[in-house]
């Protein structure tokens, strides 16, 4: 996470960076790699800051002296020191870097973010835009190179999931360059000449389409959420239920205000009144910041982390006005998931795919660790609970083969021998060393967001927990029914097939316009064992010999009906 870093600050030696002697230069430099790594490579350095609430400012030949031991410990831990700005303050000058982790031709760092907002507000617009390098002509002409789906090109709605992505050379400039035929972006080229690349998840506007949008929330793992607003409709439709999506799963929020070229003066304020408002409320507790020049950009970027911080930008994708200042922001924002190796490898797959010449091919997002080509992983849970060893033999990154993966990146595994019916979204691959086991019942508490009725036990719904989308039923609850607003701790089951859960995972359960928000309290990995007993147990009194071939036989639930709980 980027953050304000005082150098000073941190060592308590006002000169230290001035002239720093061996065992304060150490310091600086353990501090600076913390910094980084919880940065995900990167951080917000600025040289200037006065030590314990002294004045800020250096003269010319201290800020002199300050840059060049910067430099020299940017050099120590391979990083790039980039200029943001120079500014004055009362004792002096004062400057703010970024200092990012070189990388090689084939590396950069990633950062997600999904795009929410209601119908209209122009984000498959802004998307077009910052990806393609062409303004928009008001009536659609820069969405077109997004859509997907031939449904999509004729109502101009979207509806799937889409990617896109936006590349920062070191100097923090687009690299993206359309090609003046197709008009298609080579991925590749763009991962290529990139530092940084932000994948857009563009999640469909309309409510019709709720449920890819909270897939798209849980499953994609997003590190920020821009939430887009068209100035003129304002707060409508799904802007809300949007953003207390994004509030729920505790994903950052920053809001982008479209249209401002054709929005009277008066609206756009009203427009922003409001949203500042809602913003403040109970319910979102956030820090509305509206960023208006660069100064903005890097204390937003800066302080965006304490999640609390809310930018607010105002755009038009026709003229251009303000874009300069999303795409810096952008260019700031750093993963929050960290890529530290040192942790065993655990991978998402949110979607799989049937490759001809290839085989079968699983994409999703890396959680931590690091994976190598010609690793062994473990592949489940499968119906019955199992993982099962399965070699990787080939990576992609953004469409481009690549030896390694870690924590925070999304890439596509090509495996061998396996066939695509036997692998789902919400299935994992992890390292051995985990000894990953499956199960069939969890504990979250939740927070029940909407409900027309009240929930009682037995109430089956979908759970969305990271890539896993499965029916769930209520076993129990520790109160009688719930209804909006009421929160509880609930004890679920899955209908179908166990799943690989941790505790503290956030979740979405939802059914219709019933919504419920949670985190995991305790996952029963004993559920699958009882499981599989009484399967064994089933199979023995059926006489059915054991062929050893288990996959296709899906495991249902016992115990507890299935049927509806929901009081009328
Ligand atoms: N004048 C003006 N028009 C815009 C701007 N941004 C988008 N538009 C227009 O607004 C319309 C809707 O934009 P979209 O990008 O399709 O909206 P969306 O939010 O992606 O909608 P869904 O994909 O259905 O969720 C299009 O006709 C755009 O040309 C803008 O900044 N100014």
């Amino acid at each position: 996470m980027l953050q304000l870093f005082s150098i000073n600050r941190k060592c308590h030696h006002d000169l230290a960076l001035v002239s720093p002697n061996g065992e304060q230069y150490d310091l600086l430099l353990r501090q600076l790699r913390d910094r980084m790594d919880e940065g995900s490579g990167e951080t917000i350095y600025v040289v200037g800051m006065g030590s314990d609430g002294g004045d800020w400012g250096l003269n010319e030949s201290d800020m002199e002296a300050s840059v060049a031991t910067v430099r020299s410990l940017c050099e120590q831990l391979d990083a790039d020191l980039i200029p943001l700005r120079d500014r004055s303050e009362a004792a002096g000058l004062v400057r703010d870097y970024l200092i990012r982790r070189r990388v090689g031709e084939l590396d950069f760092l990633e950062v997600r973010v999904a795009v929410v907002g209601n119908v209209d507000a122009g984000k498959s617009t802004l998307l077009g835009v910052l990806t393609h390098g062409e303004l928009d002509n008001g009536r659609g002409f820069a969405r077109q190179k997004l859509f997907r789906h031939k449904h999509e090109m004729e109502s101009g709605r979207t509806s799937s999931v889409g990617n896109d992505i936006l590349g920062f050379d070191q100097e923090g400039q687009v690299v993206n360059k359309p090609d003046s035929h197709g008009g298609s972006l080579d991925w590749t080229k763009i991962c290529e000449k990139s530092s940084k690349v932000i994948t857009f998840i563009d999640l469909a506007g309309h409510e019709k389409y709720l449920k890819t949008t909270v897939f798209g929330m849980t499953g994609h793992l997003p590190d920020f959420c821009m939430l887009m607003v068209g100035s003129n409709a304002g707060i409508v439709g799904m802007t809300k239920e949007h953003l207390g999506l994004a509030l729920a799963l505790n994903v950052p929020v920053f809001v982008v205000v479209t249209k401002i070229d054709m929005c009277p003066a008066n609206i756009l304020q009203e427009t922003l009144k409001l949203l500042q408002r809602l913003l403040k409320s109970p319910g979102c507790r956030k820090i509305p910041v509206l960023v208006q020049n660069k100064d903005d950009v890097i204390v937003a970027a800066s302080n965006f982390s304490s999640e609390r911080m809310c930018p607010i930008f105002q755009i038009s994708n026709v003229t251009g006005e303000n874009m300069d200042l999303l795409k810096m922001f952008l260019n700031l924002l750093s993963s929050r998931t960290s890529y530290r190796d040192d942790q065993p490898a655990e991978f998402q797959i949110d979607d799989t795919y049937s490759v001809p010449g290839v085989g079968t091919v699983v994409s999703g997002t890396t959680l931590r660790g690091l994976i190598r080509l010609n690793d062994t992983m473990l592949l489940g849970p499968d119906p019955l609970g199992s993982f099962i060893p399965i070699a990787v033999k080939s990576i992609h990154r953004k469409r481009m083969p690549v030896k390694e993966v870690r924590g925070g990146q999304t890439a596509s595994f090509a495996l061998k021998k396996i066939k695509r019916s036997s692998i789902r979204k919400g299935m994992v691959m992890v390292s051995p060393k985990l000894n990953p086991q499956a199960t069939w019942e969890f504990e979250a508490e939740i927070l029940v967001l909407h409900h027309p009725t009240t929930i009682s036990p037995r109430y089956q719904a979908m759970v969305h927990c990271g890539s896993i989308r499965q029916t769930a039923t209520i076993l129990s609850m520790n109160r009688d029914c719930l209804r909006t607003g009421d929160k509880a701790s609930v004890h679920f089951r899955f209908i179908k097939t166990p799943e690989y859960l941790h505790c503290d995972q956030r979740l979405v359960f939802r059914e219709g316009r019933t919504k419920a928000v949670g985190t995991i309290t305790k996952v029963d990995v004993a559920s699958i064992k009882m499981q599989s007993t009484k399967k064994t147990a089933a199979r023995k009194e059926d006489g059915a010999a054991a062929t050893g071939d288990e996959a296709p036989t899906i495991a249902q639930p016992s115990g507890p009906s299935t049927s509806q709980g929901v009081s009328p």
